[in-house]
């Protein structure tokens, strides 16, 4: 029996909402996972309307084709890292966009599926790529990559304070044997773990693995260039929804929108602001919007979910 493809999404009309849409606008889902985000968007549109939908994980991208098959002339499904949003989107024409959804991080399919290598809750090949055509997996990076490289990785992207300790536990198993799956890795992190902090917390793997997933896929830098590119791409009163998962995608988001919100220095003296001065952007909401209790209840993914919206000028 095929397996299901199933993924609660969170703060559904929190974000549809937020986007404002216009019926026949064009709008762009850079995360399609398993298309929740997409349908709902789908939905408010009218023939004219247009979606374009990005996955780099062509196991999502199929299971929501079949989803959204009803809605078949109003999508484009596009198979690519929406790191390269502006050249996908100019090559099938579109140079501006009325609405961007960005909902971050792993699809609860994928963590769910052993042999990706995403859970410390399933033992399998240390792997964490979202896209399985990409060569970098979590092997490499972990007996491959320098001690000082790991130490930086598990500490920045997993804010774990005993990064060193795991690092070195990590260097010196790698040098008897490579460490090949999830478990030994979960076993190398409990044991360089101090007892008494491995108990507070959650999971003691949580943040490492956290951290190389984050390594493997270079989720911060990619999304930062792609925000921006999105907001490049945004037309006047279009609107951008970002939904993070983690602070440091979360510290990300609002450090773009803060800078791309800001006038600019002036130079003194002017009696009115110039255009390319003010900033070209408006916040929709000044502090992140939070799943209700109530889909906290049924959807325990979105207790660290946090949106943040803004408008183009
Ligand atoms: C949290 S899920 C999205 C769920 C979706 N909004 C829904 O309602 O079903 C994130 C999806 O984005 C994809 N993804 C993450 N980073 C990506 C990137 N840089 N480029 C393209 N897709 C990405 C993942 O493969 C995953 O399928």
């Amino acid at each position: 029996m095929e397996k299901q493809f199933e993924h609660e999404t969170v703060l559904k009309n929190e974000t549809v909402n937020g986007l404002n849409i216009k019926e026949d606008g064009i709008y762009v889902d850079c995360t399609l996972g398993g298309g929740g985000h997409s349908e709902q968007i789908l939905r408010q549109l009218s023939e004219k309307g247009r979606l374009i939908a990005f996955d780099q994980d062509e196991i999502a991208l199929e299971h929501a084709k079949n989803r959204l098959k009803g809605f078949s002339g109003k999508v484009t499904f596009v198979h690519s890292n929406f790191q390269h949003l502006k050249q996908e989107l100019r090559n099938i024409g579109i140079s501006e966009v009325n609405g961007f959804v960005f909902d971050l991080g792993v699809s609860s399919p994928q963590f769910d599926e052993p042999e990706r290598g995403f859970s410390y809750r399933f033992d399998a090949p240390l792997d964490m790529r979202m896209d399985r055509s990409q060569s970098l997996t979590a092997f490499e990076v972990i007996n491959h990559w320098q001690f000082e490289e790991i130490v930086k990785i598990i500490a920045r992207y997993g804010e774990e304070r005993f990064a060193k300790q795991i690092a070195r536990k990590i260097e010196k198993a790698r040098e008897k044997k490579p460490v090949e799956t999830t478990f030994e890795l979960v076993e190398i992190i409990k044991d360089a773990i101090p007892a008494p902090a491995r108990r507070k917390g959650g999971h003691p793997a949580k943040r490492t693995f956290q951290a190389f997933r984050i390594a493997v896929n270079n989720e911060l830098q990619v999304f930062e260039e792609a925000l921006n590119d999105a907001i490049d791409m945004t037309a006047s009163t279009g609107r951008i929804a970002v939904i993070t998962f983690h602070s440091l995608e979360d510290r990300i988001c609002k450090q773009v929108f803060k800078r791309r919100s800001t006038p600019q220095e002036l130079p003194k003296g002017l009696p009115i602001i110039p255009e390319g001065f003010e900033g070209e952007l408006s916040l929709v909401n000044r502090k992140p919007i939070l799943a209700s209790e109530e889909e906290l209840e049924s959807n325990s993914r979105a207790q660290s979910a946090k949106l943040r919206i803004a408008e183009k000028k």
